[in-house]
């Protein structure tokens, strides 16, 4: 069966709560598609007006993060349960940003996953390599680590709704896209060892993004390869341009 693409949005530290639903109704109209799963994962304090502006639409809308625990004395924190009860479906996990400034680690990473699962949240687990990474020729070893551990006692049926984000550090915010070659080589490997971990069933479920200064040029291009499900789009899913992304075709 063919997987749905997925075009995420991914705001990171923009947009009030009043500007967040100034963008959603510039989108609104563009983001449109019968054929793609659209999602704006947006700041958590953006998430409630955010849920309102999209209803009716078929807009979903996630996390950029969550806490493992269901509650208590985690100040700052946001659990699982607040954002199902807000009306949030996706949460985006390690993403590197919360990697490199916030201390999250492979454990942490499985940690969330599992508690997403639990309370039936989409995990769109991020991984990728470093430019040195990638210019030591370690970026497979490290990115197969990053996904067996933060799927570890995720049980195939859960595997199998979850997406990846095979986002390789150096084109994030940068300009630099991966080659299409370049993003097609890691999200097959990274869907052989779903295979490895699982099962070939569970490999062709689970669908793999690719992130990294997609624009409205190169989405195209990404989105067509056999093992590239969508995208996790950040810079151009704050402007007219991601109407161009989900409608990539
Ligand atoms: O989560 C999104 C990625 O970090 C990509 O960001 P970018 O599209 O601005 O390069």
């Amino acid at each position: 069966m063919a997987r749905r693409k997925i075009v995420a949005g991914n705001w990171k530290m923009n947009k009030t709560p009043s500007e967040a639903v100034a963008l959603v109704e510039e989108l609104k109209p563009l983001v449109k598609s019968e054929d793609v799963d659209v999602v704006f994962c947006v700041p958590a304090i953006d998430i409630i007006p955010v849920v309102e502006a999209t209803k009716g639409t078929n807009i979903k809308v996630g996390a950029e993060n969550m806490y493992y625990e269901e509650s208590g004395a985690f100040t700052g924190e946001i659990s699982p349960a607040m954002l199902t009860d807000a009306g949030v479906e996706y949460v985006v996990l390690g993403h590197s940003e919360r990697r490199e400034y916030f201390a999250e680690t492979d454990e942490t990473v499985n940690k969330k996953m599992l508690k997403a699962f639990e309370h039936g949240l989409t995990p769109i687990m991020c991984c990728g390599e470093t430019l040195e990474q990638r210019e030591q020729g370690v970026t497979m070893d490290f990115i197969r680590q990053q996904v067996k551990i933060g799927f570890l006692n995720v049980t195939a049926e859960q595997a199998k709704k979850a997406v990846i984000a095979y986002e390789p550090i150096w084109a994030i915010g940068t300009g630099k896209t991966a080659s299409t070659a370049q993003a097609q080589e890691v999200c097959a490997d990274i869907r052989k060892c779903i295979a490895e971990v699982y099962d070939e069933a569970t490999a062709a479920a689970v669908r793999i993004q690719y992130g990294g200064s997609v624009n409205a040029d190169t989405a195209a291009d990404l989105f067509s390869q056999n093992d590239i499900d969508g995208g996790l789009v950040g810079g151009a899913s704050l402007k007219a341009d991601f109407g161009k992304i989900v409608n990539y075709k």
